[in-house]
């Protein structure tokens, strides 16, 4: 099944619920049995009757390897096991003594087309060197097709880091949940196709995929000032607020005031001003396109300093500082790429979630790191993360994420759920809009995402 609402775990996390598992009496053997069963389900499926080598590692990774070749031959596919290293205990060595197949060494496998990775999965401890990362760059440079069980070998389940070599897969069966090391460092591009299977385990968590939200329509008596009027603050460079305004007006707002020295307004339906009445106003956008100068300063400040809920973007975000969002008495939502993060909070560590979590119970405010897996964390620990089409790296999107943010802050009044149905709707917005998209392309498919969730 695809990822999208999955619990997202750390490997010590995953360690906790299986062993919650097992205490209510579930044998180690029972659950192997039934991740192997997933494995071998999504094989079969890849494989369409072509040659499989399962490769199988000395753990319990090892162990669903072993089991789901055994499930893969029953159903009659060709099936040969790479077997690396040999002090299999309980679960797993039950599997591997119940394979009766073909095994032959890891450096000795032959080339398959399609290849099943069971070597290592959260329990990797050391760089993948020597004879097992040459036997798997032979391997991976031969199949037209891999499938990793629970992780790719050679990630670090919590960070996605890869000190050595990484068996890159085509799709990746996460077991029970998604581990944070699918989604940053090396796992962006070593993961593959996401898949996860719960295999039994009813694991929960506030740390989870993000799923396609559902939208309120507005009211029948409603009207542009109850639907939430959103105020984008223009700066030295008027392109990226009318952009940001744009998505706004999109994106469900009742009523966009653009204030700008610059006159000009993207939509006739944007209303230019001066000044942005902070009485009026049920969200404010401060950041695309202001400038850094002694101006772009003082509007920073007093807006930070108001009872406006704020959505703090782009130059804005050099502006501020950690302690001033705490105090704030008004919601916040920031919108920083990786250097805008790094320049607020300190360079993220290896797991940008938990940089992302710690920065949002820092500042008392949403964040949403933007980046290959972006993360939409709250301070009270809970956190959605989304992986959004590579096509959106480029110029100006951000401007439109930061519209589209402060459109459902003023339609919702609800910061989480105004960030997640933002990312998820630009997201989709950039998947209607298609490849090389522009950013200016991206507003006018918003309409047809929010429908796709009402
Ligand atoms: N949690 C769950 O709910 C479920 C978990 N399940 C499965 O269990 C997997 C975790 O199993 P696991 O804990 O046995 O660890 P695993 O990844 O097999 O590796 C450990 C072995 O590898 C070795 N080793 C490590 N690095 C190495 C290296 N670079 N080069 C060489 N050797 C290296 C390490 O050696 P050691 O460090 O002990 O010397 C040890 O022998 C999990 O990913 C999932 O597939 C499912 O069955 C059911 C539900
Ligand atoms: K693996």
């Amino acid at each position: 099944m695809r990822a999208t609402d999955a619990p997202i775990l750390t490997a010590a996390e995953m360690r906790a619920v299986e062993a919650a598992c097992f205490a209510r009496g579930t044998s180690q053997a029972e659950l192997m049995e039934c991740a192997a069963a997933a494995v071998a389900r999504e094989a079969a499926r890849f494989a369409r009757g072509r040659s499989i080598l399962v490769l199988g590692g000395p753990g319990n990774n090892g162990g669903d390897a072993f089991a789901a070749a055994r499930l893969l031959a029953a159903a009659g596919h060709d099936v040969t096991v790479g077997a690396l290293g040999g002090r299999w205990s309980g679960a797993a060595e039950a599997m591997q003594a119940a394979w009766r197949g073909p095994t032959v060494d890891l450096a000795d496998a032959p080339a398959q087309p399609v290849v099943v990775d069971g070597l290592f999965g959260i329990g990797l401890s050391r760089p993948i060197e020597g004879e097992v990362a040459t036997a798997i760059a032979r391997l991976r440079a031969a199949a037209g097709f891999v499938l990793a069980i629970d992780i790719a070998s050679g990630l670090d389940a919590d960070t996605g880091a890869a000190a050595g070599a990484v068996l890159r897969a085509d799709a990746t069966l996460a077991l029970g949940a998604v581990k944070r090391g699918h989604l940053q460092g090396e796992g962006v591009a070593a993961t593959g196709a996401l898949l996860v299977d719960p295999i039994g385990l009813a694991v929960r968590s506030e740390v989870r995929m993000l799923a396609q939200p559902r939208i309120a329509p507005p009211g029948s008596d409603d009207h542009k000032y109850t639907r939430g009027l959103v105020g984008v603050v223009g700066g030295a460079m008027p392109g990226a607020a009318r952009l940001a305004a744009t998505a706004a007006a999109r994106g469900g707002s009742g009523y966009v005031v653009l204030a700008s020295a610059d006159a000009r307004v993207p939509l006739d339906a944007v209303v230019h001003r001066e000044e942005i009445d902070p009485d009026r106003a049920a969200a404010v956008l401060v950041g695309p396109g202001l400038g850094r100068d002694d101006k772009a300063r003082r509007t920073c400040e007093q807006w930070l300093t108001s009872n406006c809920a704020l959505v703090i973007d782009g130059d804005a975000l050099a502006l501020v500082d950690v302690d001033s969002l705490a105090r704030r008495p008004a919601p916040t939502i920031l919108t920083p790429h990786a250097g805008e993060f790094a320049r607020l909070f300190g360079p993220p560590a290896g797991d940008r979630i938990a940089a992302a979590l710690e920065a949002a119970r820092r500042s008392k405010a949403i964040v949403v790191l933007k980046g290959a897996a972006t993360v939409i964390a709250a301070p009270d620990g809970s956190a959605r993360v989304v992986q959004p089409p590579a096509w959106l790296s480029t110029a100006g999107t951000g401007d439109v994420l930061a519209g589209l943010v402060a459109a459902r802050l003023a339609a919702t009044r609800a910061p989480m759920r105004a960030a997640c149905e933002a990312v998820w709707l630009h997201a989709r917005a950039a998947r209607l809009a298609g490849p090389a998209l522009v950013a200016d392309d991206l507003p006018m498919h918003i309409p047809h995402a929010i429908a796709e969730c009402l």
